[in-house]
């Protein structure tokens, strides 16, 4: 199969080394060039979140493109901030997310990576979502990489995703659950 080249916009560096990480690991021969652009996040569901970003993205970059949108949602509250994570993030950093759920016994937080990818410019967008269930918990471990310090992921007896390995964290996380999906699409191709 020959390698297929894809060029993946993102701002966030901390997501190009997971996804360069992932994507070395897969079968399907993909390799992954980064482009560093602020795409516009507009206000909507996630899915039309990420086809924008990707139409955006293809428009300038004229052939195979990958985005991502990634969301954290807190149970509690509906789902909210979900999309919107970033912007409470800027406000108030990591280790300050927890006391948005201070007044609320339900902790329960869903991590989601939203994928999406065309061929170019026109072309149809496919999106693939990946997600991993955790507890929204004190601050603990690096605070390198935006709410990993606060997401205690499922099965991993109350780790954050900051003290884990990259590779643990890899094997188990909303990205990495997209990019097989993405893997899966391009095996099928
Ligand atoms: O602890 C984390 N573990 C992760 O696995 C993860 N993935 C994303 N994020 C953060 O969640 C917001 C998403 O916003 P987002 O998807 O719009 O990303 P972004 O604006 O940083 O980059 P991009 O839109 O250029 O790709 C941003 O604050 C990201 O830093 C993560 N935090
Ligand atoms: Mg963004």
């Amino acid at each position: 199969m020959a390698e297929k080249t894809v060029t993946f916009v993102t701002g966030n560096l901390n997501k190009l080394r997971e996804a360069q990480s992932i994507v070395s690991r897969f079968s399907a021969p993909v390799a992954l060039v980064h482009r560093g652009i602020d795409l516009d996040e507009i206000q909507g569901s996630v899915d039309e979140i990420a086809e924008a970003k990707c139409r955006q993205a293809a428009a300038i970059i004229g052939g195979p493109t990958l985005i991502e949108d990634t969301s954290l949602g807190f149970r509690a509250m509906g789902g909210l901030p979900g999309p919107y994570v970033k912007w409470f993030m800027k406000a108030l950093g990591a280790p300050q997310l927890p006391r948005m759920l201070a007044d609320f016994d339900d902790k329960h937080a869903t991590a989601m990576c939203v994928m999406a990818y065309t061929e170019g410019p026109g072309a149809p967008i496919h999106v693939f979502k990946g997600t991993c269930d955790g507890r929204i918990v004190t601050a603990s471990g690096p605070t390198t990489f935006g709410w990993d310090c606060v997401f205690a992921p499922e099965g991993q007896d109350g780790k954050t995703f900051a003290e884990m390995t990259p590779e643990a964290k890899n094997q188990i996380s909303h990205r990495s659950k997209a990019f097989k999906m993405l893997a899966a699409f391009f095996a099928n191709a």
